[in-house]
């Protein structure tokens, strides 16, 4: 059964960006199988990707070994128990993108006795720049557990998490992580316009200085309170700045965004 393809349920942004990662890095559209309900996401998945796509869980995950399950949690039950007798009978490797739903839930709902890999990626999977976490519940072997990791790593750095209950620190930080970077790139391109620049401008110079110093993080070997101390001249421009982001608890202010992100994967994971 297992022919090395594997399926995708829920054919969304997540896995998209998943998909992308893997065709980027070499794997054969036609060894992907999606499934999407909705049909220009089926369409847009097959003529970018050359994936092959189905209307329903069942038809995408009877052709594979490995199933990863990119559909949102609220839904995840559902699905899990309609795939619930294939499951049975065929035993894949499961892998579950969805932020909050256990391992435990995910092994239940499809019946009991599941080798489950929880991951959590992000978005820039897309560019082979992801970062995921992932955890193995006990029926996952060692085989198991390196497919899951080659997986995840042809769409950038993964890292094993030693605790199931971490995996939502994992969520709050890496998974939704990307959107706190846009959101400051979409804050500091609306003030650049409002000192004067002009949009284009003010795009390009946001655009080139989150990348330059997100690869001086990468690239320096230093810590980012040194970086930050080296651009910030005493008396000087940055830290008027530096000071005002302080005084507005902008450290604070990012601890509870976090905190709030951790909440609501636990949440999401309370019916069930
Ligand atoms: N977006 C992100 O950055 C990240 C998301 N995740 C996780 O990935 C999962 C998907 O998120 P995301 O891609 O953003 O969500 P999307 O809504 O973009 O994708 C989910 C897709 O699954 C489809 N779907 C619903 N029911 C079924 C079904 N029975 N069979 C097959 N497909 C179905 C949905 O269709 P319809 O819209 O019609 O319901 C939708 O197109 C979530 O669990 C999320 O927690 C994890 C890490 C990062
Ligand atoms: O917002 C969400 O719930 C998902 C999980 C991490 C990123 N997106």
């Amino acid at each position: 059964m297992d022919n090395g393809s594997i399926a995708f349920v829920g054919g969304g942004n997540m896995a998209r960006a998943l998909i992308g990662g893997l065709v980027a890095r070499g794997r054969a559209g036609a060894s992907i199988q999606v499934a999407e309900p909705v049909p220009a996401l089926r369409e847009a998945l097959a003529a970018d990707f050359g994936v092959g796509t189905h209307e329903t869980a069942s038809e995408a995950a009877a052709l594979a070994g490995t199933w990863v399950l990119a559909v949102k949690p609220q839904v995840m039950r559902a699905v899990c128990e309609s795939l619930a007798p294939l499951a049975q009978a065929r035993r894949p490797l499961v892998l579950s993108i969805a932020a909050g739903i256990t391992s435990g839930q995910l092994d239940r709902w499809l019946g009991g006795d599941q080798a489950v890999v929880r991951a959590m990626p992000n978005t820039p999977a897309l560019l082979g720049a992801g970062a995921t976490g992932l955890y193995a519940n006990g029926r996952v072997d060692h085989a198991g557990r390196a497919l899951a990791e080659a997986l995840m790593q042809s769409c950038g750095l993964v890292c094993w998490i030693p605790e199931e209950a971490l995996m939502d620190a994992v969520t709050a930080v890496s998974g939704s992580g990307p959107a706190y970077v846009f959101l400051l790139a979409e804050a500091m391109h609306a003030a650049a316009q409002a000192q004067g620049l002009a949009p284009d401008t003010a795009r390009l110079l946001v655009l080139q200085t989150l990348l330059g110093a997100a690869r001086m993080l990468s690239e320096s070997g230093e810590d980012a309170a040194t970086l930050r101390r080296r651009v910030t001249s005493p008396g000087g421009t940055t830290q008027a700045a530096v000071e005002t982001f302080e005084a507005g608890g902008l450290r604070s202010l990012v601890d509870a965004a976090v905190a709030a992100a951790v909440r609501r994967g636990r949440e999401l994971s309370a019916d069930g």
